[in-house]
């Protein structure tokens, strides 16, 4: 018989937002630097940082973070050779880490602690003749990278440096008869480098080559009974993903909202706010805070912000306004004055 993999909500789960409990998990994640989680996590350790400091800005908590800690560490992992930033000292560069530290400093205010022409030079050089970016110096392609390169040089100003039309071009080659998008031409949808895809066509203000139907129908079916959302059909739901579905959702719902058509809403069953509020709330743990992937699995920081910036979107009032393209805190993206193409 035909079983829709999906969870099943517990009554006894969180059903309020736990802020306080969040805030305490992030301010002490990372403190103890032999736990074990913590070493095990030093090769994404910069990315740790734009996470729960992101997390801790939509909160009004980044008060609680380290921030010349922080800032100090960013400059040690930037190499001078190339330019790129590296996870964490003494590491390999790469085009993760170099966002996840632009990000963190765009947010603090102090782009100047870093060599931005240095980060710039590093971007220029990943980009190869199909307009496609290489993760790092072992050349491995992904869209993922090219929403990478398009994020960081447009918070430093500076798309100027690459060949955005070869970029968006690669981009358009690796959508899918489903609307969908994957990691290179050809590769299968998922839910996470749809993101990236419509992300990079959104800076690129290019989002006038989606097929928006297809793809608002493919997003549209990723919901499951629970509420939560999958990354590709058969999947199990996870609270990352509904952040990267509902980011779509909340670009394609904008624009019809905006050009006030909602006759054009009911033309699609749209994903029920509800039960996926319900959904990322049950993600949450009471016990040690922060959100996991799943009810009741270890949470992560990761998680944690992708939870808070589903519940932004969401309109929970207590969170502050997240930008969906950027994940970062809206004021930031005002600060610098940038606009994001919403579809149309
Ligand atoms: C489970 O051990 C892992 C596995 C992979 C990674 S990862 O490659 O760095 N990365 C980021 C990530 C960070 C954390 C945290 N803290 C946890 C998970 C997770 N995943 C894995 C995941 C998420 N949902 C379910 N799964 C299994 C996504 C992945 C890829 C990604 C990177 C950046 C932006 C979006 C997606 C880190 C830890
Ligand atoms: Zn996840």
């Amino acid at each position: 018989s035909f079983t829709t993999k999906d969870v099943v909500l517990k009554e006894e789960r969180p059903k309020t937002l736990l802020l306080q409990k969040h805030s305490d998990y992030l301010a002490s994640y990372g403190l103890n630097k032999d736990d074990y989680e913590y070493c095990m996590t030093e090769y994404l350790r910069m990315s740790g940082i734009y996470w729960s400091l992101t997390a801790m800005e939509l909160m009004g908590q980044s008060h609680r973070m380290p921030k010349e800690d922080i800032i100090e560490f960013i400059t040690s992992c930037q190499d001078s050779e190339s330019g790129g930033v590296s996870a964490s000292v003494g590491h390999d560069p790469h085009m993760l880490y170099t966002l996840s530290a632009v990000q963190v400093l765009a947010m603090y205010n102090r782009i100047d602690a870093i060599d931005v022409e240095g980060v710039v030079r590093f971007i220029k050089a990943m980009q190869q003749e199909d307009g496609s970016f290489f993760g790092d110096k072992w050349g491995e392609v992904d869209t993922r990278f090219s929403f990478c390169a398009v994020m960081c040089l447009s918070l430093l100003q500076r798309l100027d440096a690459i060949d955005v039309n070869k970029a968006v071009d690669f981009v358009l080659s690796c959508m899918n008869f489903d609307g969908g998008f994957g990691s290179k031409p050809g590769s299968e949808s998922h839910a996470g480098l749809i993101y990236c895809c419509v992300g990079t066509l959104s800076i690129c203000k290019r989002m006038d080559a989606l097929h928006a139907d297809e793809l608002a129908w493919w997003l549209c079916e990723r919901q499951l009974p629970s509420g939560g959302l999958n990354g590709r059909p058969e999947k199990l739901p996870d609270l990352c993903y509904s952040w990267f579905t509902m980011y779509q959702s909340t670009l394609t719902i904008k624009t019809y909202t905006t050009q006030s058509s909602l006759s054009m809403l009911n033309r699609i069953h749209w994903v029920d706010k509800k039960n996926l509020e319900q959904f990322i709330l049950a993600c949450q743990d009471a016990e040690t805070g922060g959100f996991s992937d799943r009810p009741g699995d270890i949470t992560d920081p990761f998680h944690t912000l992708f939870g808070l910036a589903g519940l932004s979107l969401l309109g929970n009032p207590s969170i502050k306004p997240v930008n969906p393209t950027y994940c970062m805190p809206q004021e930031t993206i005002d600060r610098l004055k940038l606009e994001p193409q919403i579809l149309h």
